[in-house]
Parts: C-alpha cells; sequence; structure tokens
C-alpha cells in the first residue's frame, strides 16, 4: 500500500472514521497512537495505491548506532516488573504490558524508506511500514515511525474480518534442536498461554457488537518471526452491518492486551504511571479505503526516526501476568529488541550490553 500527497489530516482518529462512513472522504493511511485520546497521524491521500506488491527488501547496511539512554535501565524495569506483579497478585490487573525504550544515536542519517527496506529483508513475508508522523501536528513534525509488526490488529474485505494477535514469546536460537525445543516449551507454557487468552478474549469481546459470527480456535498456533517465536491465533468473523470499516475496527479493538492489557482502563492507568507517554509504539498503522476495507498492524517492532534523522527511538515490551519473573522479561525485551537493531544495521548485542 502506498499512499502520495496529503488532501487532509485527521489528528483525531474517530473525525476521520465519521468521515469515511459519510463518504467525505475517499481513505485514509497512517498511524493511531497508543493512547487513542492523544493526536493521531491519519490523513487523506491525494493517491492512495493498494497493491500485493511487496516493499523492496534492502539488505541491512553495517551502520554505527549507539545506545543514548535506556529508559528505563534494566534494573528499573525489573523492578516495575516485580512491582506490576505484586499488584496483579493482589488483583489489580489481569495483565500488563509492559515496555522499555532505547534511545539510539547515529553518525549517518537514516532514510525511513530505506529503513523499511532493510525491515522487510528481515521477514518472509516481506512486511513493513513507514509512516511520516506530521498528520499529528508540530510535536511530530519530520519524525517517522519505521517497523515490521509481526500482528495484524484487523484486516477487512468486504464483510470478512480477519485478526491475528500475538502474545506469548521466546527467543530463537540458531541451534535447530534448541530452536524446536524453545517453540515446544512455549506451546506448554502456562503461563504463555494465559497471558495470550487475555488477548483472544478481549478480541472476542470487541469483535462481538460489529460481526455477526466469530470463529476463535480453541489453541493458539506457534508462529516465528526472524528473532522469536510467539503464540498467535487466527480469528475470522463476518460483519453484520457492512457499513463498519476497518478504521472503526481499529479503534474499536486497539490497543488490545497484547500491548495494553486487562482491564483495559486499568491497565492503561498502570502503564501511563511507569512509562509516561508511549506516543506511536502500541499503536497501529495502517489504511482504509473508500469502500472500507483497509489492513491494521500493531506498532511493535520498530523504530521512531526524529526529523534530525540521527536520532532513533526503539521499544519492546512483555505481558506481565501472575506468574511473570522480572530477568525472564528483561531477557525477553532484549530479544524483541533485535528486529529494530537488525533493520538499522546494528549489533543486536548493544541492546544488552549493561542488562
Ligand atoms: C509488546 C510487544 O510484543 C507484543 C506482541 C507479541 C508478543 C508479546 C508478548 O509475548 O509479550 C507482546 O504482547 C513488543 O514487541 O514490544
Amino acid at each position: 500500500m502506498s499512499a502520495v500527497g496529503q488532501a487532509r489530516a485527521y489528528p483525531n482518529p474517530r473525525e476521520a472514521a465519521q468521515a469515511l462512513r459519510t463518504g467525505e472522504c475517499s481513505g485514509v493511511v497512517g498511524a493511531l497512537p497508543f493512547d487513542l485520546d492523544a493526536p493521531a497521524a491519519l490523513w487523506e491521500p491525494v493517491d492512495m495505491t493498494v497493491s500485493t506488491e511487496q516493499i523492496d527488501p534492502i539488505h541491512p547496511q553495517r551502520r554505527g548506532v549507539t545506545v543514548v539512554a535506556r529508559e528505563p535501565e534494566p534494573a528499573e524495569h525489573m523492578r516495575r516488573v516485580a512491582s506490576l506483579v505484586e499488584r496483579i497478585r493482589a488483583g489489580e490487573a489481569g495483565k500488563v504490558v509492559l515496555a522499555r525504550a532505547l534511545t539510539l544515536g547515529t553518525d549517518e542519517a537514516v532514510d525511513p524508506i530505506a529503513l523499511a527496506g532493510a525491515f522487510a529483508s528481515g521477514n518472509a513475508t516481506r512486511n513493513a511500514f513507514a509512516v511520516a508522523l506530521d498528520a499529528a501536528g508540530e510535536r511530530y513534525a519530520g519524525q517517522w515511525i519505521v517497523g515490521a509488526s509481526p500482528e495484524l490488529l484487523v484486516t477487512r474485505r468486504g464483510r470478512e474480518v480477519f485478526c491475528r494477535p500475538y502474545a506469548g514469546t521466546v527467543p530463537r536460537s540458531a541451534d535447530p534442536v534448541v530452536d524446536e525445543q524453545r517453540a515446544a516449551s512455549l506451546r506448554d507454557s502456562a503461563k504463555d498461554l494465559a497471558e495470550h487468552a487475555f488477548v483472544v478474549e478481549f478480541l472476542r469481546e470487541r469483535l462481538a457488537p460489529f460481526c455477526a459470527d466469530i470463529d476463535v480456535p480453541d489453541q493458539p498456533a506457534l508462529l516465528s518471526t526472524g528473532e522469536l517465536w510467539h503464540l498467535a491465533t487466527p480469528i475470522t468473523a463476518t460483519l453484520a452491518d457492512p457499513a463498519t470499516t476497518a478504521l472503526d475496527l481499529a479503534l474499536a479493538m486497539s490497543p488490545t492486551p497484547a500491548l495494553g492489557g486487562t482491564p483495559s482502563d486499568v491497565a492503561a492507568g498502570l502503564i501511563a504511571h511507569y512509562e509516561g507517554d508511549r506516543g506511536f509504539y502500541g499503536g497501529a498503522v495502517g489504511w482504509c479505503d473508500d469502500e472500507g476495507d483497509g489492513d491494521w498492524v500493531v506498532t511493535i517492532r520498530c523504530v521512531g526516526v526524529a526529523a534530525d534523522r540521527h536520532r532513533l527511538t526503539t521499544w519492546a515490551g512483555g505481558g506481565i501476568v501472575a506468574e511473570s519473573d522480572p530477568a525472564v522479561e528483561l531477557a525477553e525485551t532484549t530479544a524483541k529488541f533485535a528486529t529494530a537493531l537488525r533493520a538499522l544495521g546494528a549489533d543486536p548485542a548493544i541492546a544488552a550490553e549493561s542488562d
């Protein structure tokens, strides 16, 4: 999908959804923030091309990338996980996704479109995105969010709706035998299955007002990226009212407990307390056309590119449940950083250096 020009910006995503429904707007593209009350980077393009063509993969060039800051430091991330586990055990929430960020610096300016190509080269489906954030207002002028998300929030084609939530993770191994063992341990992990179930239940509830029949497999599947094994559940449904657009569905579902938690409002409050504003990490990027069709993926495994193109941010989070272990959660975020660091041509080991 590619979009050219900007006919109108929609910092309020609900206004964009309304304009699509009334036909006042011919399509929207862009990014939804994690907090849907914050400004969105959505716009109506002058020209929008939806095709099955994949982004040209570009082998990442080795680049000098340094870690400027860890937000928070690894020890503090573990303290936060421990504190959340206590709150969860006390019954305050069922699950909360806690994330940390790396601020990176590079001497060589980053070209967002070339970076999307480098992300595309790292996954078999050649999926990647690069979204300019200017439509979200002055604070985001010149900034981009670029990444390759394995997690499909929602696709709508006519009345057919498809979601593929991810939750539950183990790092992969270069040794095929160990890699298989890790995948098997994830499939059987009660803690990861519980983490996953929160997401699937949430989606079932959020789809119910819009869909006539919702098909959810009993067990999640094991899916891999270059760096990680995940639990994923393919969900299909049929729209009851064809006037419901892909953007309506994305707004009803984002953020799922794969990025937020359960209950949603409690988790949002805890995330704001521990992390502050997530900006576009954990939101969704995608498009919706004048027929209401569209694709939205969850904004993870990504890099925020500053207007100067030298300052970068990448984020990684993990679902915290009653059985979570702080050191394992820290290691999971370190493994998740590898996707973005590889695409940047950096050594993924820099994520772990002071862990
Ligand atoms: C929050 C992230 O991943 C989500 C998606 C897949 C698996 C996840 C997990 O196992 O915790 C997370 O819910 C991230 O990559 O930053």
